[in-house]
Protein backbone atom coordinates (compact mmCIF):
# COMPACT_ATOMS: atom_id res chain seq x y z
CA UNK A 1 0.00 0.00 0.00
CA UNK A 2 1.23 3.28 -0.47
CA UNK A 3 0.71 6.50 1.59
CA UNK A 4 -0.35 9.74 0.29
CA UNK A 5 -1.28 13.23 1.03
CA UNK A 6 -1.93 16.99 -0.57
CA UNK A 7 -2.34 20.31 1.08
CA UNK A 8 -3.38 23.41 -0.26
CA UNK A 9 -1.88 26.23 2.14
CA UNK A 10 -2.39 30.27 1.68
CA UNK A 11 0.48 32.49 1.49
CA UNK A 12 2.85 30.62 -0.53
CA UNK A 13 3.73 28.81 2.52
CA UNK A 14 4.23 24.70 1.98
CA UNK A 15 2.17 22.15 4.40
CA UNK A 16 4.58 20.44 6.88
CA UNK A 17 3.76 17.08 7.84
CA UNK A 18 3.75 16.38 11.46
CA UNK A 19 5.89 13.49 13.02
CA UNK A 20 3.06 11.22 13.62
CA UNK A 21 1.56 11.66 10.53
CA UNK A 22 4.91 11.15 8.41
CA UNK A 23 5.40 7.78 10.71
CA UNK A 24 2.55 6.62 9.67
CA UNK A 25 2.43 7.82 6.14
CA UNK A 26 6.22 5.78 5.56
CA UNK A 27 4.55 2.49 7.74
CA UNK A 28 2.01 2.19 4.72
CA UNK A 29 4.92 3.02 2.07
CA UNK A 30 8.30 2.27 3.52
CA UNK A 31 10.27 1.96 0.17
CA UNK A 32 10.23 5.65 -0.15
CA UNK A 33 8.78 8.96 0.68
CA UNK A 34 8.63 11.92 -1.47
CA UNK A 35 7.36 15.26 -1.44
CA UNK A 36 6.64 18.61 -4.51
CA UNK A 37 5.86 21.65 -3.60
CA UNK A 38 4.02 23.36 -6.39
CA UNK A 39 3.58 27.18 -5.78
CA UNK A 40 0.48 28.15 -8.50
CA UNK A 41 1.65 31.69 -9.00
CA UNK A 42 4.83 33.69 -7.55
CA UNK A 43 2.39 36.50 -6.54
CA UNK A 44 2.16 36.91 -2.74
CA UNK A 45 -0.99 35.31 -0.93
CA UNK A 46 -0.98 32.49 -3.62
CA UNK A 47 -1.94 29.15 -2.77
CA UNK A 48 0.53 26.45 -2.31
CA UNK A 49 0.53 22.38 -3.00
CA UNK A 50 2.18 20.25 -1.12
CA UNK A 51 2.13 16.63 -2.02
CA UNK A 52 3.72 13.75 -0.29
CA UNK A 53 3.43 9.52 -1.15
CA UNK A 54 5.26 7.33 0.43
CA UNK A 55 5.34 4.12 -1.67
CA UNK A 56 5.35 0.29 -0.79
CA UNK A 57 6.51 -0.77 -4.14
CA UNK A 58 4.80 -3.66 -5.85
CA UNK A 59 4.37 -3.47 -9.56
CA UNK A 60 7.14 -3.80 -12.44
CA UNK A 61 10.46 -4.12 -12.44
CA UNK A 62 11.71 -0.56 -10.29
CA UNK A 63 10.65 0.93 -7.41
CA UNK A 64 8.84 4.10 -9.09
CA UNK A 65 9.88 7.37 -7.01
CA UNK A 66 6.34 9.36 -6.24
CA UNK A 67 5.11 11.98 -5.93
CA UNK A 68 5.09 11.14 -9.81
CA UNK A 69 6.14 14.55 -11.93
CA UNK A 70 6.05 14.69 -15.80
CA UNK A 71 8.98 16.06 -16.67
CA UNK A 72 7.68 18.29 -18.91
CA UNK A 73 4.03 19.43 -17.97
CA UNK A 74 4.78 19.23 -14.42
CA UNK A 75 2.08 17.73 -13.67
CA UNK A 76 1.96 15.62 -10.28
CA UNK A 77 0.42 12.35 -9.11
CA UNK A 78 0.16 10.81 -6.05
CA UNK A 79 -0.70 7.35 -6.61
CA UNK A 80 -2.07 4.61 -3.95
CA UNK A 81 -3.36 1.56 -5.61
CA UNK A 82 -3.27 -1.24 -8.17
CA UNK A 83 -4.88 -0.11 -11.40
CA UNK A 84 -4.89 -3.76 -12.92
CA UNK A 85 -6.52 -2.15 -16.07
CA UNK A 86 -6.61 0.76 -18.49
CA UNK A 87 -9.09 1.58 -20.96
CA UNK A 88 -9.71 -2.57 -20.92
CA UNK A 89 -5.98 -3.54 -21.01
CA UNK A 90 -3.49 -5.16 -18.49
CA UNK A 91 -1.01 -2.92 -17.54
CA UNK A 92 2.31 -4.29 -18.13
CA UNK A 93 5.31 -2.55 -15.80
CA UNK A 94 4.06 -0.04 -13.17
CA UNK A 95 1.02 1.32 -12.70
CA UNK A 96 1.58 4.37 -11.61
CA UNK A 97 3.64 5.55 -14.16
CA UNK A 98 1.20 4.33 -16.66
CA UNK A 99 -1.96 6.50 -15.01
CA UNK A 100 0.31 9.40 -14.84
CA UNK A 101 1.11 8.86 -18.79
CA UNK A 102 -2.89 8.73 -19.28
CA UNK A 103 -3.77 11.32 -16.86
CA UNK A 104 -1.01 13.68 -19.05
CA UNK A 105 -2.10 13.01 -22.55
CA UNK A 106 -5.57 13.30 -21.34
CA UNK A 107 -4.73 16.84 -19.72
CA UNK A 108 -3.06 18.13 -22.73
CA UNK A 109 -5.84 17.50 -24.94
CA UNK A 110 -8.46 20.40 -25.31
CA UNK A 111 -6.57 23.22 -24.15
CA UNK A 112 -6.96 20.80 -20.22
CA UNK A 113 -10.49 19.82 -21.05
CA UNK A 114 -11.83 18.55 -17.69
CA UNK A 115 -13.63 16.01 -19.14
CA UNK A 116 -10.71 14.25 -20.94
CA UNK A 117 -8.59 13.72 -17.81
CA UNK A 118 -12.47 12.86 -15.70
CA UNK A 119 -13.33 10.36 -19.10
CA UNK A 120 -9.61 8.60 -18.04
CA UNK A 121 -10.04 8.30 -14.59
CA UNK A 122 -12.98 6.02 -15.25
CA UNK A 123 -11.37 3.84 -17.78
CA UNK A 124 -8.89 2.23 -14.71
CA UNK A 125 -9.99 -0.90 -13.44
CA UNK A 126 -8.94 -1.48 -9.84
CA UNK A 127 -8.37 -0.32 -6.37
CA UNK A 128 -7.10 3.22 -5.55
CA UNK A 129 -7.01 6.74 -4.29
CA UNK A 130 -5.56 9.57 -6.09
CA UNK A 131 -4.64 13.08 -6.02
CA UNK A 132 -3.79 15.05 -9.31
CA UNK A 133 -1.95 18.21 -10.11
CA UNK A 134 -2.65 19.90 -13.47
CA UNK A 135 -0.55 22.52 -12.86
CA UNK A 136 -1.52 24.49 -16.70
CA UNK A 137 -5.40 24.40 -15.58
CA UNK A 138 -4.46 25.12 -11.64
CA UNK A 139 -6.92 22.15 -10.74
CA UNK A 140 -6.60 19.44 -8.46
CA UNK A 141 -7.77 16.24 -9.01
CA UNK A 142 -8.73 13.79 -6.73
CA UNK A 143 -11.09 10.85 -5.51
CA UNK A 144 -11.43 6.84 -4.47
CA UNK A 145 -12.43 3.88 -6.86
CA UNK A 146 -15.72 3.21 -7.28
CA UNK A 147 -15.58 0.67 -4.70
CA UNK A 148 -13.92 2.60 -2.21
CA UNK A 149 -10.95 -0.17 -1.97
CA UNK A 150 -7.86 2.47 -0.83
CA UNK A 151 -8.93 5.01 2.52
CA UNK A 152 -8.75 9.13 1.16
CA UNK A 153 -10.12 11.52 3.74
CA UNK A 154 -10.47 14.96 3.42
CA UNK A 155 -10.21 18.03 6.41
CA UNK A 156 -11.42 21.39 5.63
CA UNK A 157 -10.07 24.65 7.04
CA UNK A 158 -7.34 26.85 6.86
CA UNK A 159 -5.26 24.59 5.11
CA UNK A 160 -7.43 22.03 2.66
CA UNK A 161 -5.75 18.75 3.69
CA UNK A 162 -6.28 15.08 1.97
CA UNK A 163 -5.14 12.29 3.50
CA UNK A 164 -4.66 8.36 3.29
CA UNK A 165 -5.02 8.57 7.02
CA UNK A 166 -5.88 10.92 9.66
CA UNK A 167 -3.11 13.42 11.97
CA UNK A 168 -3.82 12.64 15.68
CA UNK A 169 -5.71 14.02 17.19
CA UNK A 170 -7.78 13.14 14.42
CA UNK A 171 -11.12 15.58 14.93
CA UNK A 172 -12.33 16.92 11.63
CA UNK A 173 -11.54 14.20 9.17
CA UNK A 174 -13.96 12.79 6.79
CA UNK A 175 -13.75 10.32 4.34
CA UNK A 176 -14.20 11.07 1.00
CA UNK A 177 -16.92 9.28 -0.59
CA UNK A 178 -16.58 6.26 -3.41
CA UNK A 179 -19.34 8.39 -5.30
CA UNK A 180 -17.47 10.05 -7.72
CA UNK A 181 -14.23 11.83 -8.51
CA UNK A 182 -14.00 15.61 -7.10
CA UNK A 183 -12.45 18.55 -8.60
CA UNK A 184 -10.94 21.62 -6.66
CA UNK A 185 -10.28 24.95 -9.21
CA UNK A 186 -6.88 26.54 -7.34
CA UNK A 187 -7.18 29.39 -8.78
CA UNK A 188 -10.56 31.05 -7.99
CA UNK A 189 -9.33 32.42 -4.47
CA UNK A 190 -6.46 33.02 -2.56
CA UNK A 191 -8.26 31.14 0.50
CA UNK A 192 -8.02 27.13 0.98
CA UNK A 193 -11.20 27.58 3.13
CA UNK A 194 -13.33 29.08 0.54
CA UNK A 195 -12.20 25.98 -2.07
CA UNK A 196 -14.92 24.09 -3.52
CA UNK A 197 -14.51 20.23 -4.38
CA UNK A 198 -17.00 19.76 -7.16
CA UNK A 199 -17.92 15.91 -7.47
CA UNK A 200 -18.31 14.32 -10.81
CA UNK A 201 -20.38 10.68 -11.06
CA UNK A 202 -18.24 7.76 -11.91
CA UNK A 203 -21.13 6.60 -14.49
CA UNK A 204 -24.02 9.15 -15.67
CA UNK A 205 -26.39 6.04 -15.64
CA UNK A 206 -27.77 6.40 -12.17
CA UNK A 207 -29.31 2.48 -12.02
CA UNK A 208 -25.97 1.58 -12.05
CA UNK A 209 -24.91 0.33 -8.25
CA UNK A 210 -21.78 1.21 -6.98
CA UNK A 211 -21.21 2.48 -10.73
CA UNK A 212 -20.21 -0.99 -11.92
CA UNK A 213 -23.59 -2.52 -13.19
CA UNK A 214 -27.68 -3.19 -12.70
CA UNK A 215 -28.87 -5.16 -10.48
CA UNK A 216 -30.58 -7.99 -11.51
CA UNK A 217 -33.72 -7.68 -9.87
CA UNK A 218 -35.67 -10.48 -11.29
CA UNK A 219 -38.17 -12.45 -9.48
CA UNK A 220 -39.42 -15.78 -10.57
CA UNK A 221 -43.30 -16.27 -10.99
CA UNK A 222 -44.61 -16.72 -7.36
CA UNK A 223 -46.85 -19.96 -8.07
CA UNK A 224 -43.18 -21.83 -9.47
CA UNK A 225 -39.97 -22.80 -7.66
CA UNK A 226 -37.09 -22.36 -9.12
CA UNK A 227 -34.80 -25.19 -9.86
CA UNK A 228 -32.12 -26.08 -7.47
CA UNK A 229 -28.70 -24.38 -7.52
CA UNK A 230 -26.52 -27.45 -8.23
CA UNK A 231 -22.87 -28.32 -9.77
CA UNK A 232 -25.06 -28.25 -13.55
CA UNK A 233 -25.65 -24.80 -12.89
CA UNK A 234 -23.71 -22.34 -15.37
CA UNK A 235 -23.24 -19.68 -12.61
CA UNK A 236 -20.68 -22.31 -10.83
CA UNK A 237 -18.24 -22.37 -14.07
CA UNK A 238 -18.77 -18.46 -14.46
CA UNK A 239 -18.02 -18.03 -11.44
CA UNK A 240 -14.80 -19.92 -11.83
CA UNK A 241 -13.79 -17.84 -14.21
CA UNK A 242 -14.63 -14.66 -13.14
CA UNK A 243 -12.41 -15.43 -9.72
CA UNK A 244 -9.36 -17.00 -11.94
CA UNK A 245 -9.33 -13.81 -14.16
CA UNK A 246 -9.35 -12.06 -10.90
CA UNK A 247 -6.63 -13.90 -9.19
CA UNK A 248 -4.12 -14.10 -11.81
CA UNK A 249 -4.40 -9.91 -11.94
CA UNK A 250 -3.94 -10.39 -7.86
CA UNK A 251 -1.39 -13.50 -7.08
CA UNK A 252 1.05 -13.16 -10.55
CA UNK A 253 3.89 -11.00 -11.06
CA UNK A 254 4.09 -9.93 -7.75
CA UNK A 255 7.76 -8.80 -7.08
CA UNK A 256 9.85 -10.53 -4.33
CA UNK A 257 9.81 -8.88 -1.16
CA UNK A 258 13.08 -7.28 -0.04
CA UNK A 259 15.23 -10.16 2.23
CA UNK A 260 13.10 -13.10 0.72
CA UNK A 261 14.42 -16.18 -1.04
CA UNK A 262 12.89 -17.58 -3.83
CA UNK A 263 10.78 -19.96 -1.79
CA UNK A 264 9.39 -17.46 0.58
CA UNK A 265 5.86 -16.51 0.27
CA UNK A 266 4.56 -13.36 -1.80
CA UNK A 267 1.29 -13.80 -1.10
CA UNK A 268 -0.17 -14.59 2.00
CA UNK A 269 -4.06 -15.95 2.68
CA UNK A 270 -5.95 -13.93 6.04
CA UNK A 271 -7.26 -17.16 6.51
CA UNK A 272 -10.00 -17.90 9.21
CA UNK A 273 -10.80 -21.14 7.38
CA UNK A 274 -14.15 -19.74 6.43
CA UNK A 275 -15.36 -20.77 2.81
CA UNK A 276 -14.71 -17.27 1.24
CA UNK A 277 -10.69 -17.26 1.97
CA UNK A 278 -10.07 -20.93 1.81
CA UNK A 279 -12.05 -20.89 -1.85
CA UNK A 280 -9.23 -18.12 -2.29
CA UNK A 281 -6.17 -20.45 -1.22
CA UNK A 282 -7.35 -23.01 -3.24
CA UNK A 283 -7.44 -21.63 -6.30
CA UNK A 284 -4.34 -19.30 -6.34
CA UNK A 285 -2.38 -22.06 -5.45
CA UNK A 286 -3.28 -23.11 -9.04
CA UNK A 287 -1.37 -20.18 -10.57
CA UNK A 288 1.52 -19.81 -7.91
CA UNK A 289 4.83 -21.47 -8.86
CA UNK A 290 4.68 -24.52 -7.24
CA UNK A 291 7.90 -23.99 -4.97
CA UNK A 292 6.82 -20.75 -3.67
CA UNK A 293 5.04 -20.97 -0.01
CA UNK A 294 1.67 -19.61 0.52
CA UNK A 295 0.71 -18.51 3.90
CA UNK A 296 -2.41 -18.95 5.73
CA UNK A 297 -2.41 -16.36 8.75
CA UNK A 298 -4.93 -17.21 11.06
CA UNK A 299 -5.62 -14.62 13.96
CA UNK A 300 -7.14 -15.46 17.64
CA UNK A 301 -7.22 -13.55 20.68
CA UNK A 302 -7.03 -13.58 24.72
CA UNK A 303 -10.84 -12.38 25.45
CA UNK A 304 -10.86 -12.22 29.05
CA UNK A 305 -14.97 -12.80 29.59
CA UNK A 306 -14.91 -15.92 27.45
CA UNK A 307 -11.74 -17.01 29.82
CA UNK A 308 -12.98 -16.20 32.71
CA UNK A 309 -16.07 -18.60 31.84
CA UNK A 310 -13.72 -21.33 31.19
CA UNK A 311 -11.81 -20.94 34.48
CA UNK A 312 -9.74 -24.87 33.92
CA UNK A 313 -8.39 -23.80 30.45
CA UNK A 314 -5.13 -22.17 29.78
CA UNK A 315 -4.51 -18.76 27.44
CA UNK A 316 -3.02 -22.05 25.19
CA UNK A 317 -5.75 -24.17 24.75
CA UNK A 318 -8.22 -21.02 24.83
CA UNK A 319 -6.73 -20.11 21.70
CA UNK A 320 -6.91 -23.32 20.04
CA UNK A 321 -10.59 -22.97 20.90
CA UNK A 322 -11.26 -19.92 19.44
CA UNK A 323 -13.66 -20.88 16.21
CA UNK A 324 -12.08 -19.35 13.61
CA UNK A 325 -8.92 -21.44 14.61
CA UNK A 326 -10.51 -24.60 14.72
CA UNK A 327 -11.74 -23.97 11.16
CA UNK A 328 -8.47 -22.52 10.53
CA UNK A 329 -6.56 -26.00 10.90
CA UNK A 330 -9.19 -27.97 9.36
CA UNK A 331 -9.09 -26.08 6.13
CA UNK A 332 -5.38 -25.84 6.64
CA UNK A 333 -5.54 -29.70 7.06
CA UNK A 334 -7.67 -30.01 3.57
CA UNK A 335 -6.04 -27.86 1.49
CA UNK A 336 -2.91 -29.90 2.54
CA UNK A 337 -4.48 -32.93 1.33
CA UNK A 338 -6.10 -31.43 -1.85
CA UNK A 339 -3.10 -29.29 -2.77
CA UNK A 340 0.11 -32.10 -1.43
CA UNK A 341 2.64 -30.35 -3.62
CA UNK A 342 1.70 -26.73 -2.50
CA UNK A 343 4.34 -25.03 0.67
CA UNK A 344 1.49 -23.90 2.69
CA UNK A 345 2.68 -22.22 5.87
CA UNK A 346 -0.30 -21.89 8.57
CA UNK A 347 0.58 -19.05 10.73
CA UNK A 348 -1.46 -18.72 13.96
CA UNK A 349 -1.12 -15.13 15.23
CA UNK A 350 -2.04 -15.48 19.18
CA UNK A 351 -2.77 -11.75 20.66
CA UNK A 352 -2.84 -11.89 24.45
CA UNK A 353 -5.39 -9.20 25.84
CA UNK A 354 -2.39 -6.76 27.29
CA UNK A 355 -1.02 -6.73 23.84
CA UNK A 356 -5.05 -5.83 22.48
CA UNK A 357 -5.01 -2.78 25.18
CA UNK A 358 -1.62 -1.27 24.59
CA UNK A 359 -2.61 -1.12 20.74
CA UNK A 360 -6.00 0.39 21.57
CA UNK A 361 -4.80 3.99 21.15
CA UNK A 362 -3.40 3.73 17.39
CA UNK A 363 -6.26 1.51 16.06
CA UNK A 364 -8.60 4.10 17.66
CA UNK A 365 -6.76 6.91 15.90
CA UNK A 366 -6.13 4.35 12.28
CA UNK A 367 -9.44 3.50 11.68
CA UNK A 368 -10.74 6.86 12.60
CA UNK A 369 -13.28 8.68 11.54
CA UNK A 370 -15.03 5.05 11.94
CA UNK A 371 -15.70 5.32 15.65
CA UNK A 372 -18.00 2.44 17.15
CA UNK A 373 -17.19 -0.54 18.98
CA UNK A 374 -17.62 -2.74 16.44
CA UNK A 375 -16.16 -0.95 14.13
CA UNK A 376 -12.95 -1.38 16.57
CA UNK A 377 -13.23 -4.91 17.27
CA UNK A 378 -13.31 -5.89 13.41
CA UNK A 379 -9.98 -3.31 12.78
CA UNK A 380 -8.13 -4.83 15.76
CA UNK A 381 -8.95 -8.49 14.40
CA UNK A 382 -7.61 -7.56 10.92
CA UNK A 383 -5.04 -5.42 12.34
CA UNK A 384 -3.15 -8.11 14.22
CA UNK A 385 -4.14 -10.48 11.60
CA UNK A 386 -1.76 -7.99 8.78
CA UNK A 387 0.83 -7.77 11.07
CA UNK A 388 1.40 -11.13 9.83
CA UNK A 389 3.52 -12.01 13.23
CA UNK A 390 3.40 -15.46 14.94
CA UNK A 391 3.94 -19.20 14.69
CA UNK A 392 4.30 -20.50 11.29
CA UNK A 393 3.94 -24.66 10.71
CA UNK A 394 4.57 -26.35 7.40
CA UNK A 395 2.44 -29.50 7.92
CA UNK A 396 -0.98 -29.72 10.12
CA UNK A 397 -0.65 -30.90 13.63
CA UNK A 398 0.49 -28.81 16.59
CA UNK A 399 3.95 -30.13 16.88
CA UNK A 400 6.04 -28.46 14.34
CA UNK A 401 5.81 -24.55 14.82
CA UNK A 402 8.38 -21.85 14.81
CA UNK A 403 8.03 -18.18 15.58
CA UNK A 404 7.84 -16.78 12.01
CA UNK A 405 6.97 -13.53 10.51
CA UNK A 406 5.35 -13.42 7.07
CA UNK A 407 7.18 -12.27 3.88
CA UNK A 408 4.75 -11.66 2.00
CA UNK A 409 3.82 -8.07 0.88
CA UNK A 410 0.31 -8.74 -0.04
CA UNK A 411 -2.75 -9.79 1.02
CA UNK A 412 -5.65 -11.91 -0.12
CA UNK A 413 -9.21 -11.25 1.44
CA UNK A 414 -12.48 -12.78 1.11
CA UNK A 415 -14.30 -9.87 2.06
CA UNK A 416 -17.24 -9.32 -1.00
CA UNK A 417 -18.40 -12.53 -1.23
CA UNK A 418 -21.19 -12.62 1.75
CA UNK A 419 -22.52 -9.30 -0.13
CA UNK A 420 -22.49 -10.96 -3.94
CA UNK A 421 -23.82 -13.86 -3.25
CA UNK A 422 -26.17 -13.84 -0.15
CA UNK A 423 -23.83 -15.10 2.60
CA UNK A 424 -25.19 -13.62 5.56
CA UNK A 425 -28.41 -14.65 7.82
CA UNK A 426 -29.99 -11.41 7.26
CA UNK A 427 -30.25 -12.99 3.51
CA UNK A 428 -32.13 -16.05 4.81
CA UNK A 429 -34.35 -13.90 7.14
CA UNK A 430 -34.99 -11.75 4.17
CA UNK A 431 -36.16 -14.53 2.12
CA UNK A 432 -38.22 -15.94 4.87
CA UNK A 433 -39.97 -12.95 5.24
CA UNK A 434 -40.64 -11.29 2.14
CA UNK A 435 -39.29 -14.15 -0.36
CA UNK A 436 -37.40 -12.88 -3.37
CA UNK A 437 -38.48 -9.88 -3.63
CA UNK A 438 -37.12 -8.91 0.34
CA UNK A 439 -33.74 -10.69 -0.80
CA UNK A 440 -33.09 -8.79 -3.31
CA UNK A 441 -33.85 -5.62 -1.51
CA UNK A 442 -31.29 -6.93 0.97
CA UNK A 443 -28.93 -7.86 -1.55
CA UNK A 444 -28.68 -5.09 -3.21
CA UNK A 445 -28.52 -2.44 0.17
CA UNK A 446 -25.23 -4.82 0.81
CA UNK A 447 -23.50 -4.02 -2.22
CA UNK A 448 -24.24 -0.77 -2.54
CA UNK A 449 -22.67 0.56 0.92
CA UNK A 450 -19.59 -1.87 0.90
CA UNK A 451 -16.66 0.60 0.33
CA UNK A 452 -18.72 2.97 2.94
CA UNK A 453 -18.83 0.24 5.52
CA UNK A 454 -15.92 -0.90 6.00
CA UNK A 455 -12.98 -0.84 2.93
CA UNK A 456 -11.53 2.66 4.16
CA UNK A 457 -11.17 1.45 7.55
CA UNK A 458 -10.07 -1.53 6.58
CA UNK A 459 -7.12 -0.06 4.58
CA UNK A 460 -5.87 2.48 7.15
CA UNK A 461 -5.23 -0.95 9.55
CA UNK A 462 -4.08 -3.15 7.05
CA UNK A 463 -1.85 -0.84 5.49
CA UNK A 464 -0.05 -0.03 8.69
CA UNK A 465 2.33 -3.08 8.63
CA UNK A 466 3.44 -2.23 5.00
CA UNK A 467 1.33 -4.86 3.45
CA UNK A 468 -1.03 -4.02 0.93
CA UNK A 469 -4.63 -6.60 1.02
CA UNK A 470 -6.37 -7.32 -2.48
CA UNK A 471 -9.79 -8.20 -2.55
CA UNK A 472 -10.04 -10.87 -5.51
CA UNK A 473 -13.77 -10.99 -5.38
CA UNK A 474 -14.35 -7.08 -5.54
CA UNK A 475 -12.98 -7.01 -9.00
CA UNK A 476 -15.03 -4.79 -11.27
CA UNK A 477 -15.76 -6.99 -13.52
CA UNK A 478 -16.59 -10.31 -11.15
CA UNK A 479 -18.73 -7.69 -9.27
CA UNK A 480 -20.32 -6.64 -12.07
CA UNK A 481 -21.29 -10.34 -13.17
CA UNK A 482 -22.64 -10.80 -9.99
CA UNK A 483 -24.89 -7.82 -9.66
CA UNK A 484 -26.41 -8.53 -12.60
CA UNK A 485 -26.73 -12.28 -11.86
CA UNK A 486 -30.28 -13.29 -10.85
CA UNK A 487 -30.39 -14.10 -7.35
CA UNK A 488 -31.26 -17.81 -7.10
CA UNK A 489 -28.23 -18.14 -9.43
CA UNK A 490 -26.35 -16.77 -6.42
CA UNK A 491 -27.76 -18.50 -3.24
CA UNK A 492 -30.70 -21.08 -3.21
CA UNK A 493 -33.01 -20.14 0.07
CA UNK A 494 -35.92 -21.61 -2.37
CA UNK A 495 -34.72 -25.07 -2.40
CA UNK A 496 -33.01 -26.17 1.06
CA UNK A 497 -32.30 -29.77 1.05
CA UNK A 498 -33.92 -30.12 -2.23
CA UNK A 499 -31.40 -31.47 -5.34
CA UNK A 500 -28.24 -30.04 -3.28
CA UNK A 501 -27.11 -30.53 0.22
CA UNK A 502 -25.20 -27.85 0.46
CA UNK A 503 -26.45 -24.58 3.03
CA UNK A 504 -28.39 -22.34 0.68
CA UNK A 505 -26.46 -19.60 1.66
CA UNK A 506 -23.86 -18.15 -1.04
CA UNK A 507 -24.58 -21.76 -2.53
CA UNK A 508 -22.72 -20.87 -5.96
CA UNK A 509 -19.37 -20.46 -3.78
CA UNK A 510 -20.24 -23.64 -1.89
CA UNK A 511 -20.50 -25.94 -5.20
CA UNK A 512 -17.62 -23.78 -6.62
CA UNK A 513 -15.03 -25.30 -3.40
CA UNK A 514 -17.10 -28.75 -3.87
CA UNK A 515 -15.90 -28.76 -7.62
CA UNK A 516 -12.18 -28.01 -6.14
CA UNK A 517 -12.07 -30.89 -4.06
CA UNK A 518 -12.70 -28.76 -0.98
CA UNK A 519 -15.69 -30.79 0.30
CA UNK A 520 -15.73 -30.01 3.94
CA UNK A 521 -14.81 -26.26 3.56
CA UNK A 522 -18.20 -26.14 1.07
CA UNK A 523 -20.28 -26.99 3.93
CA UNK A 524 -18.60 -24.27 6.16
CA UNK A 525 -21.12 -21.66 8.35
CA UNK A 526 -20.74 -18.24 8.08
CA UNK A 527 -18.94 -16.40 11.22
CA UNK A 528 -17.98 -12.93 11.76
CA UNK A 529 -14.42 -12.10 12.10
CA UNK A 530 -15.19 -10.47 15.72
CA UNK A 531 -16.75 -13.35 16.82
CA UNK A 532 -14.59 -16.19 15.20
CA UNK A 533 -11.26 -14.33 16.31
CA UNK A 534 -12.63 -13.20 19.43
CA UNK A 535 -12.25 -9.42 19.49
CA UNK A 536 -16.03 -8.96 20.51
CA UNK A 537 -16.93 -8.08 24.08
CA UNK A 538 -13.84 -8.79 25.65
CA UNK A 539 -15.45 -7.25 28.94
CA UNK A 540 -18.43 -8.48 30.02
CA UNK A 541 -20.43 -5.89 30.95
CA UNK A 542 -23.24 -3.71 28.72
CA UNK A 543 -20.45 -2.39 25.75
CA UNK A 544 -22.64 -2.82 22.59
CA UNK A 545 -21.05 -2.72 19.00
CA UNK A 546 -22.79 0.63 18.65
CA UNK A 547 -21.16 2.32 21.47
CA UNK A 548 -19.29 5.56 20.27
CA UNK A 549 -15.22 5.08 21.14
CA UNK A 550 -15.30 9.02 20.95
CA UNK A 551 -17.62 11.32 22.32
N1 LIG B 1 -9.66 -15.14 12.26
C1 LIG B 1 -9.21 -14.65 11.12
N2 LIG B 1 -7.89 -14.69 10.86
C2 LIG B 1 -7.40 -14.16 9.71
N3 LIG B 1 -8.17 -13.61 8.76
C3 LIG B 1 -9.49 -13.55 8.95
C4 LIG B 1 -10.08 -14.06 10.14
N4 LIG B 1 -11.42 -13.87 10.05
C5 LIG B 1 -11.64 -13.27 8.86
N5 LIG B 1 -10.50 -13.06 8.19
C6 LIG B 1 -10.34 -12.46 6.85
O1 LIG B 1 -11.27 -11.40 6.70
C7 LIG B 1 -12.15 -11.68 5.60
C8 LIG B 1 -13.52 -11.10 5.87
O2 LIG B 1 -14.01 -11.55 7.10
P1 LIG B 1 -15.53 -11.87 7.33
O3 LIG B 1 -15.80 -11.83 8.78
O4 LIG B 1 -16.34 -11.00 6.45
O5 LIG B 1 -15.56 -13.38 6.89
P2 LIG B 1 -16.28 -14.14 5.72
O6 LIG B 1 -16.77 -13.17 4.72
O7 LIG B 1 -17.21 -15.12 6.33
O8 LIG B 1 -15.10 -14.90 5.04
P3 LIG B 1 -14.58 -16.35 5.28
O9 LIG B 1 -15.64 -17.27 4.75
O10 LIG B 1 -13.34 -16.33 4.46
O11 LIG B 1 -14.35 -16.47 6.77
C9 LIG B 1 -12.12 -13.18 5.49
O12 LIG B 1 -12.50 -13.62 4.20
C10 LIG B 1 -10.67 -13.48 5.77
O13 LIG B 1 -9.87 -13.20 4.62
N1 LIG C 1 1.18 -0.06 -3.53
C1 LIG C 1 0.94 1.11 -4.04
O1 LIG C 1 -0.15 1.68 -3.87
C2 LIG C 1 2.06 1.67 -4.86
C3 LIG C 1 1.65 2.12 -6.23
C4 LIG C 1 2.03 1.22 -7.37
N2 LIG C 1 1.03 0.19 -7.56
C5 LIG C 1 3.41 0.65 -7.26
O2 LIG C 1 3.57 -0.53 -7.01
O3 LIG C 1 4.37 1.38 -7.46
Amino acid sequence: MCGIHGAVTANGRPHRLSPVLERRLRNRGPDHLGTVEAQLSPAEGSLCVTLTSTVLSLRGDHLAKQPLVDAESGFVLCWNGEAWKLRGNPVEGNDGEAVLSLLTAAASRDQGSEDSVLDALRSIDGPFAFIFLDRRAKRLYYGRDRLGRRSLLLKRGDEFLLSSIAEAPAEGWAEVEADGCYTVQLDATDSPAELVPVRHDWDENKDLVSSIGIFNASVPASTVTTAPLTSQSPSVEQLRHHLTASLQLRVLNVPRPPMAEMSDARVAVLFSGGLDCTVLARMASDMIPPEQAIDLINVAFENPRIAAQNAGLSTDELYELCPDRMTGRKSFAELSTVCPDRRWRFVTVNVPYDETCAHRAELIDLIYPHNTEMDLSIACALYFAARGQGMGQLAPGLEAAEPYSTTARVLLSGLGADELFGGYVRHATAFTRSGYPGLIDELKLDVGRLGKRNLGRDDRVMAHWSREVRFPYLDESLVKWAVELPAWEKCDFDNQGNGCDLEPEKRVLRLLAESLGMRSVATEKKRAIQFGARTAKMESGKVKGTTLLLP
